[in-house]
């Protein structure tokens, strides 16, 4: 059983932590700076990163804490500084149902600025490159990214921002991760990417994306063509095939259905399998398979590594915590991680939004750059704006 700590304390200061799962959520404070050491190594309990992580743990256990947990965000790149902290005190709740009543009425500042990068031109160019490089060597899939970035006239409030991602989009796993630049990391992500209780692990991917449409029955169309596209079937195999690769060797057993299912998001259709083993060996810990697992091609590609270089040749801007992992972990090994997706890291009157899109053979430059403009939506409507006034150059100025 989790531990459920006094909710005082978690709101007497320090810095705010939010994890969301399925029925209930993660309030956290911590006072101490985050501990940064790159992931690199994690799928093994003897590397520096999970020592390092342990220590922690075992510190706080000695400075009274029952059940002490590690939280926060892990970055894309496995060499990148991560964001984790022992929250000195934690509190477990019930998910509320109903969006407070003030969260519709925030009306952020006015926005200023915003500027995509890169811009319209340069995505499609660079989805034109990765489709070029399929024809040759292994690669099938790489997942490529813009940031959307926001400038408003005053500093905006990240807990109504917050209020504001509950209220529209109540299923998703929403959180508020501090970073050391003084920055946050919240967002609501749909896609989990590993959890763990005792010897049970489950992982849901999500790969290939089709728009939600206003009328009912396009609404329901557009899900059923999703569920007939064959590229969006083959990019969602990809991931698929890598995850179930990397698990059964950790599982006695691994359930994978056949088929993707649909899962809805409010400005999302997805195709979603949800994975689920029996661990051969309990006492692998959550944060190991997750260590494990990331990235998998439905935020990177395949093969990945081949993918990460296509990536880290072609996409202009350093990932940091995007498309990394974000959650938690306890003592005995059981966590829940998800993907950091659906995202944006604000900093007083900017916030900094995240998206990418799967490209393989099939795709067509001005489709994924629609794919990223409606994946940026939840975002941008937690922020007040409509969902696909996306900007096409560079920089604009104001739009609203
Ligand atoms: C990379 C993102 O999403 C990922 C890519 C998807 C796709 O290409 O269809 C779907 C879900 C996510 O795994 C994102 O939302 O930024």
């Amino acid at each position: 059983m989790q531990e459920i700590e006094s909710v005082e304390g978690f709101t007497a200061g320090g810095r705010r932590l939010l994890f969301t799962s399925a029925n209930r959520e993660l309030r956290a404070s911590a006072l101490s700076k985050p501990l940064t050491l790159p992931p690199h190594g994690g799928h093994l309990p003897d590397s520096l990163f999970q020592q390092a992580i342990q220590n922690a743990l075992e510190e706080a256990r000695r400075a009274g804490q029952v059940n002490p947990i590690v939280m926060g965000a892990i970055p894309f790149d496995p060499h990148a500084p991560s964001c984790l902290y022992v929250p000195q005190h934690y509190a477990w709740q019930a998910r509320s149902e109903a969006p407070s009543p003030t969260a519709l009425q925030y009306a952020p500042p006015k926005l200023v600025e915003q500027r995509s990068f890169p811009d319209e031109g340069g995505f499609k160019r660079a989805v034109e490159q990765a489709i070029v490089n399929f024809g040759f060597g292994e690669l099938r899939k790489a997942v490529l990214s813009v940031v959307h970035e926001l400038r408003f006239a005053a500093p905006l409030d990240v807990e109504r921002l917050l209020d504001g991602l509950a209220a529209q989009n109540p299923i998703g796993y929403r959180f508020r991760i501090p970073v050391e630049d003084g920055s946050e990391l919240i967002g609501a992500s749909p896609e989990l990417l590993l959890c763990k209780q005792a010897e049970r692990v489950v992982s849901n991917p999500l790969a290939g994306t089709a728009k939600r449409q206003p009328v009912p029955e396009s609404d329901r169309e557009a899900g059923e063509r999703l569920m007939r596209s064959t590229k969006d079937l083959y990019e969602h195999r990809l991931v698929i095939d890598e995850v179930v690769r990397v698990l059964r060797p950790y599982c006695t057993e691994l359930v994978v259905p056949e088929h993707p299912a649909l899962l809805a998001t409010p400005t999302l259709w997805h195709l979603s399998t949800r994975i689920e083993g029996q661990l051969r060996e309990p006492t692998t810990t959550a944060l190991q398979l997750a260590c494990q697992l990331h990235p998998t091609p439905a935020v990177c590609g395949y093969p990945t590594q081949d993918a990460r270089h296509l990536i880290q040749l072609i996409e202009p801007f350093e990932r940091g915590l995007f498309t990394g992992m974000v959650g938690w972990s306890d003592m005995q090994g059981n966590g829940e991680w998800v993907v950091t997706i659906r995202c944006g890291n604000v900093k007083r009157d900017v916030i900094r939004l995240f998206a990418g899109a799967g490209i393989v053979a099939a795709s067509h430059p001005e489709a994924e750059w629609e794919e990223v403009q409606a994946k940026l939506g939840t975002m941008r409507q937690a922020c007040g704006l409509s969902v696909d006034e996306g900007v096409s150059n560079a920089t604009s100025g104001v739009t609203s």
